[in-house]
């Protein structure tokens, strides 16, 4: 049995924060390992990396979420006391209202559905040959197709503020000073305003709908308790926040049909897989979370290397998002890669792994890939733009990584019908 390799440094918080989503799997490199020991500001945590390491990370006897997640983190980001805190049966029986919630393919078609007439209703307005910050306006499109699909009122003079603060919430977490202070208060009066709307509903009695708000109102624990509401708000948050990050996901879909243009010709020629590998590769390729953090529930042997119980361990997603033992070539944007992919559940690790029922997969991956196929395709079919010069580069050490333009598209015509389905008339 050998002790976990180290990393020779005295303290790598510098190094992480240089370093962002390419810190583990750098280190990993140097020590020429999948797994090492380091310091960040002075605390001893374990990083690990790649498909084998991800197997073991999602092994439950083996780790344990609750207390893993920084307090800047849940301040900003998560919330307190929301399903990524929990374990065992609290935490099936919290993910199983996600499941149901999120993960029905009507639902998914409803949200879909909205979210398209929205982005027909946002183009009809817009002013053709106008800049448009496709970043901004993906996160106030999101913000009101989610909201109207959750039954959350939402008036037209609010969808600004609210969707800037679940942006900022997504933002601040890995900020320091006025950005990270920013994300907290965003993050306070979302949870007001949900509160409010949560007791509202409880207030005026179960209603026959069958609305998230409603489900999420409603929602008692094992012992048959309804939710604090301010938990059942932060439980609301968990869907509509993430829903409206996946305006980080659009973003990068823009640039990987700008800088990428072969892509083109198949999402237009209506080949049938083509878009799901698009959108596939595109979360793949692109930085999105970089880590996932837990604590290790025992001690344990793996791979001849001893784990002392009670460590914080860092699973690397981008990492192994980009190991060339899981992916031939992972820095070349291919989305055919995936047309002969085994749907392994620890190699594209964008939405986490494992399974959705047990371990804590990511309940909105399907809304997730929906929605970019529903924007892509409203690209592609719909809009004819341009693209202005401007900044398009973006830093693997700031975390989440964005272009530094937040994309902008300069549109010159819009057709309501799709160029191809005129075609067919
Ligand atoms: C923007 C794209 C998204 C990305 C990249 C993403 C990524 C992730 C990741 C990496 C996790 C953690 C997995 C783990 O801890 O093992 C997670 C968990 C979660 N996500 Fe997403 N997500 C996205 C969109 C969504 C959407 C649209 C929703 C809801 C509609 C959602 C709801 C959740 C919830 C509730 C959890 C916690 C699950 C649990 O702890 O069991 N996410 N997501």
């Amino acid at each position: 049995m050998a002790t976990l390799p180290q990393d020779p440094a005295l303290d790598s918080a510098f190094s992480l924060l240089r370093h962002g989503y390419r810190f583990i799997s750098g280190k990993c490199r140097t020590l020429h390992t999948d797994v090492f020991r380091t310091r960040l500001l002075l605390r001893p945590v374990v990083c690990m990396q790649g498909a084998e390491a991800a197997r073991l990370f999602y092994e439950q006897d083996k780790f344990l979420r609750h207390g893993a997640m920084p307090a800047r983190i849940q301040k900003t980001l998560t919330g307190v006391d929301g399903v990524q805190s929990l374990d065992g049966q609290p935490h099936r029986h919290r993910k199983h209202l996600f499941i149901r919630q999120l993960m029905s393919p009507a639902r998914i078609e409803a949200l879909a559905t909205l979210h398209q007439a929205h982005w027909h209703a946002a183009m009809a307005q817009w002013p053709l040959n106008r800049r448009m910050v496709l970043f901004d306006e993906a996160q106030k499109i999101l913000c009101q197709s989610v909201c109207a699909w959750a039954g959350i009122p939402l008036p037209a003079s609010e969808l600004n503020q609210r969707a800037q603060a679940f942006g900022r919430m997504i933002d601040s977490g890995a900020r320091l000073g006025l950005a990270h202070w920013r994300g907290r208060r965003a993050r306070k009066s979302a949870e007001q305003w949900i509160s409010a709307e949560i007791k509202k509903t409880r207030a005026t009695g179960p209603e026959n709908s069958d609305s998230l708000l409603q489900a999420f109102a409603w929602h008692r624990d094992e012992q048959g308790h309804l939710l604090p509401a301010g938990v059942a708000a932060v439980e609301l948050i968990n869907v509509l926040r993430p829903t409206v990050a996946i305006a980080q996901f659009m973003t990068f879909s823009v640039l990987a049909l700008h800088e990428y243009p072969y892509v083109r010709a198949p999402l237009e020629s209506s080949h049938p897989d083509y878009l799901d590998w698009f959108v596939l590769e595109v979360r793949r390729f692109y930085p999105f979370f970089p880590f996932l953090a837990a604590y290790t529930r025992q001690a344990f042997t793996w791979q001849g290397f001893e784990f002392q119980k009670g460590m914080l361990t860092l699973l690397d997603i981008y990492g192994t998002n980009h190991d060339p033992r899981c992916w031939y070539q992972p820095d070349t944007f291919n989305p055919e890669r995936f047309s002969n992919w085994p749907q392994d559940h620890y190699t594209l690790l964008a939405n986490g792994g494992a399974t959705y029922e047990h371990h804590h997969r990511c309940p909105g991956e399907w809304i997730t890939h929906r929605l970019m196929k529903v924007m892509v395709r409203f690209l592609v079919d719909n809009l004819h733009y341009e693209i202005p010069a401007q900044d398009l580069s973006f830093s693997l050490a700031d975390m989440p990584a964005l272009p530094k333009s937040r994309m902008i598209i300069r549109p010159v015509a819009y057709q309501p019908v799709p160029r191809k389905e005129m075609h067919d008339a």
